[in-house]
């Protein structure tokens, strides 16, 4: 059968080539003055002690998962009202990583939306991703939510060029839409970044394997950041914050305590593993194609 005569889409970003990430899993309280303390603490020893330039905070780091916390916890960041953003900004620069802030609940005219910001390594504001895809599940007897409850879902898609390298951003359920991560293979990302908080039902069964079909599916760096587990708390994240290279391979992850993953992103091996296998070439256009609407 003869392929299809696709275009190649990723464009190869020049430096940097290799980056030290960072997925900080940090347990989170009820009490946002003490969680940013926390999220402070550990983007300081990420950089410092552990060698860090790029820096990722877990899913909704600042108040714990529940519906009830989002409207009492959230921040008008484009009004400048935003301690949390305020933190990470002068954290960025303070440690010079660039910083993947995970997501806190932001309110926005009358709205709340699940949130990530992305810093600069001087602390300037790079991006805000807003959750395009809502967590509305049902599954009797293992987990019910419902962010639509109190939540509204981003409209647009992100990719942001830092210092180190072009990020698509997507927050936990957003990992699920494989389109969403073909449209930012197409536009050149070379890291997906899912600040995240699966639970105990879903991740014990999905949450590596979704980040290992994303990254093999558009070979690519792919680093999914979880708030550690709260036995306490009313929904039970699932941790194991994980880092995943192009080649599907596992390169650094942990349990469900709190904790600093590392790894090391060569991103020369995006471009080895698709000249070695052009699955990109090989698409048949003539059959399928993916529609960009944004
Ligand atoms: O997709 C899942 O199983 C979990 C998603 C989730 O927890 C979230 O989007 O916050």
């Amino acid at each position: 059968m003869a392929a299809a005569s696709n275009p190649p889409t990723f464009t190869p970003t020049p430096e940097p080539k290799k980056v030290r990430i960072a997925l900080c899993q940090l347990g989170t309280t009820v009490d946002k003055d003490e969680n940013i303390k926390i999220a402070t603490k550990a983007i300081k020893e990420a950089a410092s002690a552990g060698g860090a330039s790029l820096v990722v905070l877990p899913e909704m780091w600042n108040c714990p998962y529940s519906n009830d916390s989002f409207p009492t916890y959230a921040e008008d960041i484009d009004a400048k009202a935003s301690p949390s953003a305020d933190a990470l900004a002068k954290a960025a620069a303070a440690n010079g990583v660039t910083l993947v802030g995970g997501s806190i609940p932001e309110k926005s005219n009358n709205r709340l939306y699940n949130t990530c910001l992305v810093f600069s390594r001087e602390g300037a504001l790079l991006a805000k991703h807003r959750k395009v895809h809502l967590f509305d599940i049902d599954i009797p007897g293992g987990v019910t939510f419902k962010e639509s409850e109190t939540l509204s879902p981003g409209e647009s898609i992100t990719v942001v060029d830092t210092d180190a390298g072009r990020l698509g951003i997507g927050i936990c359920y957003d990992i699920r839409f494989p389109e969403l991560a073909q449209l930012y293979a197409q536009r050149g990302a070379q890291l997906i970044v899912y600040p995240g908080a699966f639970n105990t039902t879903t991740g014990p069964v999905h949450w590596e394997l979704l980040q290992r079909a994303r990254a093999v599916d558009n070979q690519l760096f792919v680093a999914a950041c979880s708030p550690a587990r709260n036995p306490d708390a009313s929904y039970q994240a699932w941790g194991h914050s994980t880092v995943v290279s192009p080649w599907g391979q596992v390169l650094g992850t942990i349990d469900e305590q709190p904790g600093i993953v590392y790894a090391e992103l060569d991103y020369a091996e995006i471009q080895t593993r698709r000249l070695n296998m052009p699955i990109t070439q090989q698409k048949r256009d003539d059959l399928y194609s993916l529609v960009d609407k944004t």
